[in-house]
């Protein structure tokens, strides 16, 4: 049994896995982490090693409290990944989107892979055929879209997430969720067109957060997986033990 944990920018998730199978998912905030894992290893006493994605500044010496328990790996830009890394910046390429860029080319083998996280930041990741990594885009999230109006403004209040009526936004609440939400889709759907002009025979896989509010208002149909990380955290540890 493996316990992999997605330490992201705003929350942590993680998931316990016997083989391929996902056995039960955890979402927590940062300061819970040692309370959690420690109540999520009693539970699952079989899990042998714990596997650790980080964006976040967490202290690595939580996690290092667990070693007697059982073996803990930190990933990073120095593991084994099955593409060939194109980034002209290697070292400053997220963990997240290594993990996310390795799950899906494992996962969907000879092909072309698009992957939107929709967390904090939206990241947009492109595996080619031949499995290059060739990069993508970061653009702010949608919490943080609501957030930066209210925060670098003196007139805008801070809406929480809602649907818009209309893309004519009719009052300041409107406006703002119109201008949020809209252009979170709009920017979405705008880049799986340019992808799609360029490239034939691609997959699209949607995860993060905002993931299932994002999937059913997207002008392209594409299937949503709100775990993508956890699960393609659990292959790519799989992936550097068989080939380390
Ligand atoms: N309790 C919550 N806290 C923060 N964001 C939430 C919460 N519930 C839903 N969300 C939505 O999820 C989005 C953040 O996604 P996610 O949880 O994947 O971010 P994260 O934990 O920071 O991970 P990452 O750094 O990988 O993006 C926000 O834009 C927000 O709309
Ligand atoms: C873009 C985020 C913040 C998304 O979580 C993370 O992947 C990150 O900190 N990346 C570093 C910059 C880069 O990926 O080029
Ligand atoms: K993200």
């Amino acid at each position: 049994m493996i316990l992999t944990v997605d330490v992201g920018n705003t929350r942590i998730k993680a998931a316990v896995f016997e083989g391929g199978t996902v056995l039960e998912i955890f979402t927590f905030e940062k300061n819970e982490l040692e309370k959690k894992i420690k109540k999520i290893l009693e539970k699952f006493q079989k899990c042998s090693d714990l596997v650790v994605a980080s964006v976040g500044n967490i202290e690595k010496q939580s996690f290092l409290t667990f070693e007697k328990d059982l073996k803990v790996h930190f990933l990073t830009h120095e593991d084994v990944f099955p593409f060939t890394n194109k980034y002209a910046t290697p070292k400053t390429l997220g963990i997240d989107r290594m993990v996310l860029a390795a799950g899906a080319t494992l996962k969907f083998p000879k092909q072309n892979r698009l992957v939107i996280d929709a967390g904090t930041c939206i990241t947009y990741d492109f595996i080619d055929e031949n499995d290059n990594y060739l990069g993508g885009a970061i653009s702010p999230g949608l919490r943080l879209r609501y957030e930066s109006l209210h925060n670098f403004t003196a007139r805008l209040p801070l809406l929480t997430l809602e649907s818009p009526d209309s893309y004519i936004g009719d009052s300041t609440k409107q406006a703002i969720h119109s201008g949020v939400v809209n252009g979170f889709v709009y920017e979405i759907d705008g880049f799986i067109d340019e992808y799609r002009a360029n490239f034939s025979n691609f997959i699209i896989i949607l995860t993060g957060g905002d993931a299932d509010f994002l999937a059913k208002r997207l002008k392209n149909t594409i299937f949503a997986n709100s775990n993508f990380l956890l699960e393609s955290l659990n292959q790519t540890f799989q992936y550097k033990i068989d080939n380390d």
